[in-house]
């Protein structure tokens, strides 16, 4: 049973349609792919504040922040691509390092002091029913490595990032084979189960 007809029997009625807040069209395309008719949503481009801290706290906080503006619920997505020898760093999202543009060339050039490649990519979800609700995250986290780019380079660091168990770099491979693997799957399979349990229904305006 999906969200939408379990909460047809049981659960929470919300008035109000939920928006996935975000700038980057990339992103709203495999989350528009990965929820299917799962999760109905509008998406709304919000230029917030790039946060700083620890992924789950820049994620509620964006949340809080997108609540407000939006007034109503709200689903906020923040991604980092974090480097084993460097303990995690960045850590937090990434954005810094491309609008410095030390591109790919730069990242790779980072890890060359290190025999260990290795890296995450981790999203974090959060989902805020309004402006006055707690926000609650969605971790989803997908290990890999480090390469030289491979593939198109049509989304920020697909070309660099080779998941493990795979012999293809994000970028090289098929978009739902990405989508089915991916960070932002794993975190948004939390998001479905939350609505599933939760039996939210939004109501369009
Ligand atoms: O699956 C991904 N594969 C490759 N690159 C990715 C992915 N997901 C995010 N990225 C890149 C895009 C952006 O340069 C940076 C920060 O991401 P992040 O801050 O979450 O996105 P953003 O600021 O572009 O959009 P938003 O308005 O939703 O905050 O990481
Ligand atoms: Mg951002």
């Amino acid at each position: 049973m999906n969200a939408a007809a379990r909460a047809a029997t049981s659960g929470l009625v919300v008035s109000r349609p939920v928006t996935f807040v975000t700038g980057n069209a990339k992103k709203l395309e495999e989350v528009r792919a990965i929820l299917g008719q799962s999760i109905p949503f509008q998406s709304l481009k919000l230029d917030l504040p790039e946060l700083q801290g620890e992924p789950e706290e820049i994620s509620k906080e964006k949340a809080r922040l997108a609540a407000i503006q939006v007034n109503g619920p709200v689903l906020v997505e923040d991604t980092c691509l974090c480097f084993n020898s460097l303990k995690g760093l960045p850590g937090t999202p990434l954005p810094l390092w491309f609008k410095f543009k030390i591109g790919h060339e730069g990242l790779n050039n980072l890890l060359m002091a290190y025999e260990d490649k290795s890296a995450y990519a981790l999203c974090a979800f959060s989902f805020a029913l309004g402006p006055n609700a707690e926000p609650i995250t969605f971790l989803g986290k997908t290990p890999g490595k480090i390469v030289n780019p491979r593939g198109p380079n049509d989304f920020g660091w697909d070309p660099i990032f080779q998941p493990d168990g795979y012999e293809q770099t994000y970028a090289e491979m098929p978009k739902g084979e990405k989508n089915k693997i991916s960070h932002r799957s794993k975190a948004l399979a939390l998001v479905k189960s939350h609505f599933v349990e939760a039996g939210y229904t939004f109501q369009s305006e």
